[in-house]
Formats: structure tokens, C-alpha cells, sequence
């Protein structure tokens, strides 16, 4: 039996072409980073450098600015053929224009805060704004929004209009009682639909659960690891919290220490992961261009772990928050919650969640590590930044954890 089927001559030079023409169409995107000079690793043929995530996302980030600097193209058939990943501070995210909310067809993901366009970015270095349109995975995943609408039956039935009105109201005033201005009435231009309210719900459910548990985790093991930080903050707590008191917004807000433990914690740990826009004007950045249409990657994890500027950046350090040093950190070097008019709307909510966890485990208990502990703490960042062990913490109860120091 012959080894090739037995074809014309001319059949198998076009079959021949035609394989070309394929490889040509997977490796044509990626020529965008050779011809703007643009460092990177070398992508394949249509899955372009996606298997490299295989170790993580923020361990591929890292040996990427390691090696290439603080630009590297990153072509990946899943996100865009073209992404250059920019670990640079941006100075400026200004307000997207009034009226561009981008839209999906046939579902709610579409309504939903978390794909709008029209953010403009600036960096510290351009002397001309570098305008960048918002880009989520979600605009492009119609899959998704499938997923989307098969959910939004779920949380139909748990979003009762009732519910719905208490919900949306409280965001609506607490924002306003912030600029001190209209009341919650005058703030509405437009009744939302039960499509965005449930949008809205379904994305705070999604963006805010994994990203603010995962951060609790990471300072229970910050703290285990580190006693001494630990001892001080309970001693802060149990100064402005006597006899266990429930915690009070005055008393969370007071605790200096607190709040420094929980940023240096989500320095080391950005669960948020990678920030993303699309480049909507070109420009120029430590001598690389990048252009209109580009969409440009911010790996926050990598920035926050630049010796340039986090000195000894592995070390956890809650000091570097202290008053004093955050006087000199460039804001645009700690992203945990994104920047600009489009950063995380949950981020006061979180913060407050994640003090609160944070004191009332520490009146009751104090965290030690065990035999279970991953010290060091190995992570993975295929999806949200986790550990690839689980973290196993010894939760002692703070009487017999005070006897024993
Ligand atoms: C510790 C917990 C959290 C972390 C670390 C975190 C981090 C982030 C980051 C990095 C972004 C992207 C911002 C940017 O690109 O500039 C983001 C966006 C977002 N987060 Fe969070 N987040 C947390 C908790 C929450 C919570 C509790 C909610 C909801 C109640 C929430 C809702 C959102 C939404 C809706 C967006 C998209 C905002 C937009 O596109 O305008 N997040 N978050």
C-alpha cells in the first residue's frame, strides 16, 4: 500500500501552497514586534507564545523583563496577536468620554461596568498622551457571554427587584455622599434595566470574590511567616479595639499599621494580575514605538517586584507603607487595584472587607505556620494569581498564643 495517498501533480502543489499559506496566516501577526524592534520571545504558529504560560503568567512576565528589559512583545493567540507588555509606571488614566460603553450583543456581560473603551493612558516618560481604549477578555468572548447568560438565569432568581433597589442604591449614594453633591435621585439620567443590574451583580460577584479571599490568604501567611509584623499589629488592634470590641469604620480606618501590612501584602500578592488597554494613538516609550491598536499589558506583579523601585523586592516589609516612605513611592508603581477612572470600583469595599477579616481573626487567633506550610510560597497565575499549594496555617487561639510567646 503506497505511504501518500496517490495524487496529481497539481493537487499536491496546491496542497503543498496551502499549508504554506496556513503557517504564513499564523506567524503573520507576530511579524508586528520584529518590524517595531520590539524584544520578545519567539511566538508559534497561531498559539504564539500562550504555551509559555504553562508556568504562570507572572513567572513568564518576570524572566520576559529579566531578559528583554521593560517592553517585550508577548503574541498569544487568545488575547491578541499583538500585545506589548509595558512594565513602566503610568502617570495619567484619564476619563473615558461620555457615552462610549462598549456593548455586547445577545447577553449581559455586555452591560456590564467591565467593558467599557475610551480610557486615556499617559506614561511619565511621553511627552504626548499615550491614548488607550479599555480592552477586557470579556468584549472579545462571546463563549463567555453564553456562560454569561446561562448564569444570568441563576442570578435571576437570587436578585429579587427588592433586593435590587437596596443594592444598586447603596453604591449610588455612598458615591455621591463622596462628592458631596446631588442625591441619588438627580444622579440617574436613565432607570437601569434588569440586564444591567444583573451585569452588575454578576461581575461584582466574579471580579470581587477569588481577588479578595485569595489577598486574605496571602496576609494570614505573611503574618505567620513573619511574627514579629504579626505581634505589632495585634498590638495596634488591641489598643484601638479594648476587650475584643467589634470593629468600628473609625478604629479600622485609624490603624496605620494595619493598612501597611495589608499593602505590603498585595504588593507581593497582586491578585488582580495583569492590567490591559488598547493603545488608541500612537506613541513613543523608552525609545520603542507602539502603535494605534495595540494592546498594551501592564504586569502588575512584575512592577510591584522592580528593584528600581521596591528595594529588596521579595522581602516582606510592611515599613515601605509607613507615612514616611509612601511619601516617596510613585503611585504608579503599586497597581494592586488597576489606575485611573477604570480602576477597581471595589477597592474600598475590598480594603475595608479585608481589614475586617483581618482584625477580628487577629483578636481571636493568632496565625503560625506547620509542616503543611509552602515556605516559600510558589504561585501559578493561569487564571487568578494562586499558590500551587494551598496555603496550611495553623490558626492558634489568641489566649493560649499569648501564654506561649
Ligand atoms: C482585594 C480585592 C480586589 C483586587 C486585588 C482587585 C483588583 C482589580 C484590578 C487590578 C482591576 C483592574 C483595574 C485596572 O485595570 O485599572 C479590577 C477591576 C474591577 N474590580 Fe476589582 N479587585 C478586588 C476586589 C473587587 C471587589 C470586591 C469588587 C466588587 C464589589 C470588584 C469589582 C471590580 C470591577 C467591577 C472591576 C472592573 C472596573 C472597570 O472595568 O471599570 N473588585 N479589580
Amino acid at each position: 500500500m503506497p505511504l501518500l495517498p496517490s495524487l496529481s501533480p497539481v493537487t499536491w502543489l496546491l496542497l503543498v501552497a496551502f499549508l504554506c499559506l496556513v503557517v504564513l496566516y499564523g506567524i503573520w501577526p507576530y511579524q508586528t514586534f520584529k518590524k517595531l524592534g520590539i524584544p520578545g520571545p519567539r511566538p508559534l504558529p497561531f498559539v504564539g507564545t500562550f504555551l509559555e504560560y504553562r508556568h504562570g503568567v507572572h513567572n513568564f512576565d518576570q524572566k520576559c523583563f529579566e531578559k528583554y528589559g521593560k517592553i517585550w512583545g508577548s503574541g498569544n493567540s487568545t488575547d491578541s496577536p499583538s500585545a506589548a507588555v509595558v512594565c513602566h509606571p503610568f502617570s495619567k488614566l484619564t476619563k473615558p468620554e461620555k457615552g462610549q460603553n462598549h456593548t455586547l450583543p445577545g447577553g449581559p456581560s455586555g452591560e456590564s461596568i467591565c467593558v467599557p473603551e475610551g480610557s486615556v493612558v499617559q506614561t511619565s516618560s511621553c511627552t504626548e498622551a499615550m491614548s488607550c481604549e479599555w480592552s477586557r477578555c470579556l468584549s472579545k468572548g462571546l463563549v463567555l457571554d453564553k456562560v454569561f447568560l446561562l448564569l444570568t438565569h441563576i442570578f435571576s432568581a437570587s436578585v429579587s427587584p427588592q433586593d435590587r433597589v437596596d443594592f444598586l442604591q447603596l453604591m449610588i449614594e455612598s458615591q455621591n455622599s463622596h462628592d458631596g453633591s446631588k442625591s441619588a435621585e438627580t444622579s440617574l439620567d436613565k432607570t437601569l434595566s434588569d440586564e444591567e443590574v444583573l451585569a452588575q451583580a454578576l461581575i461584582f460577584v466574579f471580579a470581587g470574590y477569588e481577588t479578595t479571599s485569595s489577598t486574605l490568604s496571602y496576609i494570614a501567611y505573611n503574618l505567620a511567616t513573619h511574627p514579629d509584623v504579626q505581634q505589632r499589629l495585634q498590638d495596634e488592634v488591641d489598643a484601638h479595639l479594648p476587650n475584643k470590641a467589634s470593629p468600628t469604620y473609625n478604629a479600622i480606618i485609624q490603624m496605620e499599621y494595619l493598612d501597611m501590612v495589608v499593602s505590603e501584602s498585595i504588593r507581593l500578592y497582586p491578585t488582580g494580575g495583569r492590567l490591559e488597554r488598547v493603545c488608541k494613538k500612537t506613541v513613543e516609550l523608552n525609545g520603542v514605538t507602539i502603535p494605534e491598536g495595540m494592546v498594551v499589558l501592564i504586569p502588575a506583579f512584575v512592577l510591584h517586584r522592580d528593584p528600581q523601585y521596591w528595594p529588596e523586592p521579595d522581602e516582606f516589609r510592611p515599613e515601605r507603607f509607613s507615612k514616611e516612605s509612601k511619601e516617596g513611592i510613585d503611585p504608579y508603581t503599586f497597581l494592586p487595584f488597576g489606575a485611573g477612572p477604570r480602576n477597581c470600583i471595589g477597592m474600598r469595599f475590598a480594603l475595608l472587607v479585608v481589614k475586617v477579616a483581618v482584625v477580628v481573626l487577629l483578636q481571636n487567633f493568632s496565625f503560625r505556620p506547620c509542616k503543611d506550610t509552602p515556605i516559600p510560597l510558589d504561585l501559578d497565575s493561569k487564571g487568578f494569581m494562586q499558590p500551587k499549594k494551598p496555603i496550611v496555617l495553623k490558626m492558634v487561639p489568641r489566649a493560649q498564643a499569648d501564654l506561649k510567646k
